[in-house]
């Protein structure tokens, strides 16, 4: 029976070694080792580390998983001396996740959950070399941002704050606020996303005219609730109102600028609840002060919190709030539960839906492809291991054969896992799903990928899974194909992962404990004799099999064995006479 095997080690990362050993250590010693990684900390549980404020359900859950430490407003040298200790560690949009929390957790740090939608603040490509998962939280906020953005653009038209300030001074200017209306003005919302479609949604009720631009979002889901998609251009130069719901990347960064504030319409206003950067504030400073920009109404800023006399924030025209798009008390608590329950889970090493740097797979697909991801990990630690020591692994190709149409099959999972499994052994470097590729890069081991689409019934996901290591030797020169590369197959038998070729012979035995790969020419009575001598040892056999190329020509003898074989008895083994080269490898 096979034993049965959690998706743990996806996100599992190996102690680091000073020694990088060609042979991994037995998956018992693994498992635990990772436990006690993961679980470090006080009374056995891990430790999450909460660095802003955070609604007290998602505490609450936390803090039935793990130890909390809820240490707010930490600086940057407190914040990198406290992550050593920490497994996660769960922020909002105030504290900058650099690499250098990442270098100073030195392994530790499993987890960055950032409790809401944007994750420009965390360095993403750092936390994927350290290969920490990073979550975020991006549903629960976006009817609040939607509806501070709404609260923005009907304040600024109406002057609501400035007019608020001005009664409370003792003074009453019913002239001088005279605001402009909504119906029939056309609002350009940049962004189709969760919250711009929210936003454009509102819109329409105010009866504004709702045009959007947004190169990713579908024409149809725009035209279902009365909104024309458009290109940038007419957006920015048709519009009265200007409503900015894009995340902060390289190519969105100063979107807005001198250049694009000249296109606009004169007397333009623009609400930003997105981030700061995706305006040139500089050049908004001057659109405003040349009257191209009539008002802004702004909730974000580049630099957070803007220094004290910041011109956009003191300007008469802006109407400024100090990042408030996602503070509800509702939006805080469903962030709050829905950042703890993935952090939580992907502390428990389950994938998580809302991973940025791993792939997400649906859990259906999961299910149906845990056991081809353990097979894809554990051939790649076979095929390694037949790498004569020395041989550098460069170039590794994995085929999977299906029925399926290639549309049909996500293989990133099963890419990993092979990396997983191929580099684990012969380095110091932790892997798992969120830096595999990352590590093969560094190590200049190229992976590409093979479909075979065979014919057939696609009940079965994957067929069977090929391993193939080019241009190196091998310490079992049975395992070389034709063509002098490493090859082993395997497939899954009733749910249990089994190598079913290795080089040209076929084998059959399932990948459980550790196996012992001999060539011998073919004769009667091999089986019983190795058979004989493991049992000496009490060393159980739990499989074995025989593929040969043709009756008394050569053979190859796979046996599955529970326990690690000693020195002496794998000695025996090698000398029976008709035995021609053993290997033995760990799984
Ligand atoms: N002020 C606050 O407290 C809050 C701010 N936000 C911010 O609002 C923004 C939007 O959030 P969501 O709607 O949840 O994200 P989302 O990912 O659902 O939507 C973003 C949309 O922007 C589009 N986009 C990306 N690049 C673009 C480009 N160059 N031009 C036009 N469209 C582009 C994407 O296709 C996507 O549809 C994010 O920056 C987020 O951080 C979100 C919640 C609260
Ligand atoms: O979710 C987002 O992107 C936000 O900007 C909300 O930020 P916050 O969690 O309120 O610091």
């Amino acid at each position: 029976m096979a034993t049965p095997l959690g998706l743990s080690s996806l996100f599992s990362s190996r102690i680091h070694t000073t020694t990088p050993s060609l042979f991994p250590i037995h998956r018992k010693e693994f498992n635990r080792r990772r436990i006690i990684l993961v679980n470090a900390g006080g009374g056995g549980k891990p430790t999450i580390l909460v660095a802003e404020k955070l609604g007290q359900a998602g505490i609450d859950l936390l803090k039935k998983h793990a130890n909390v430490d809820c240490s707010y407003d930490l600086s940057v040298e407190e914040l990198c001396t406290k992550i050593s200790l920490c497994d996660a560690l769960i922020v909002r949009s105030g504290t900058k996740v650099g690499r250098d929390v990442f270098e100073s957790s030195r392994g530790r740090l499993k987890v960055v959950g950032r409790a809401g939608v944007g994750i420009d603040n965390v360095d993403l490509a750092a936390a994927t070399e350290y290969g920490c998962l990073v979550v975020n939280a991006p549903t629960a906020n976006t009817v609040a941002a939607a509806e501070h953005g709404i609260a923005l653009l009907t304040a600024m038209a109406r002057n609501v704050a400035q007019a608020d300030a001005s009664i409370k001074a003792g003074k009453w200017m019913r002239s001088k606020y005279v605001g402009v209306s909504l119906v029939g003005k056309t609002l350009a919302v940049l962004g189709f996303g969760k919250v711009g479609s929210e936003v454009a949604r509102r819109a329409r009720g105010l009866g504004m005219h709702v045009i959007t631009h947004d190169p990713y979002a579908p024409a149809d889901r725009a035209r279902a609730i009365g909104v024309e998609l458009v290109s940038f251009e007419v957006a920015i130069s048709t519009a009265d109102f200007i409503s900015l719901h894009l995340p902060l990347t390289a190519a969105t960064s100063k979107m807005l600028n001198d250049e694009t504030f000249a296109r606009m319409k004169r007397g333009v206003r623009i609400v930003n609840v997105a981030r700061g950067g995706v305006i040139d504030e500089d050049a908004l400073l001057r659109a405003l002060d040349s009257g191209i920009v009539a008002q802004a109404a702004l909730d974000v800023f580049t630099v957070e919190p803007p220094v004290k006399d910041n011109k956009l924030v003191l300007h008469e025209s802006v109407t400024a709030t100090p990042h408030l798009g996602a503070s509800t008390m509702e939006a805080q608590e469903g962030v709050a539960v829905e950042i703890a329950e993935a952090v939580v889970g992907a502390l428990r090493g389950e994938l998580a839906a809302t991973a940025v740097n791993a792939p997400m797979v649906p859990p259906e697909v999961l299910r149906e492809l845990k056991p081809y991801v353990v097979l894809a990990e554990k051939l790649g630690r076979l095929a390694v291991q037949l790498v004569t020591g020395g041989s550098g692994v460069d170039a590794v190709k994995v085929t999977y054969a299906s029925s399926r149409s290639p549309d049909d099959l996500d293989t990133r999972l099963l890419r990993a896992m092979v990396i997983k499994g191929l580099i684990e052994p012969i380095s110091s470097v932790f892997i798992n799903l969120v830096n595999s590729d990352y590590v093969a890069k560094q190590r200049g081991v190229q992976i590409s990928e093979e479909r075979m689409v065979l014919d057939g019934s696609p009940e079965d996901p994957i067929e069977y899974i090929t391993v193939r290591i080019a241009n190196v030797e091998s310490r079992f020169a049975s395992a070389l194909s034709e063509s002098g590369e490493i090859k082993v197959e395997g497939r899954v038998k009733q749910g249990v992962p089994s190598l079913t070729k290795v080089g040209l012979f076929g084998v059959d035995v399932s990948l459980e404990g550790s196996v012992i790969l001999c060539r011998q020419v073919d004769q009667p009575g091999m089986i019983g004799k190795v058979g004989s001598i493991l049992g000496d040892e009490n060393v159980n056999v739990s499989f074995m099999s025989v593929g040969r190329i043709a009756p008394g020509k050569q053979a190859v003898m796979a046996i599955g064995v529970d326990e690690q074989p000693s020195k002496e008895t794998l000695k025996k083994i090698g000398d029976i006479s008709a035995i021609e080269e053993f290997v033995f490898l760990k799984l």
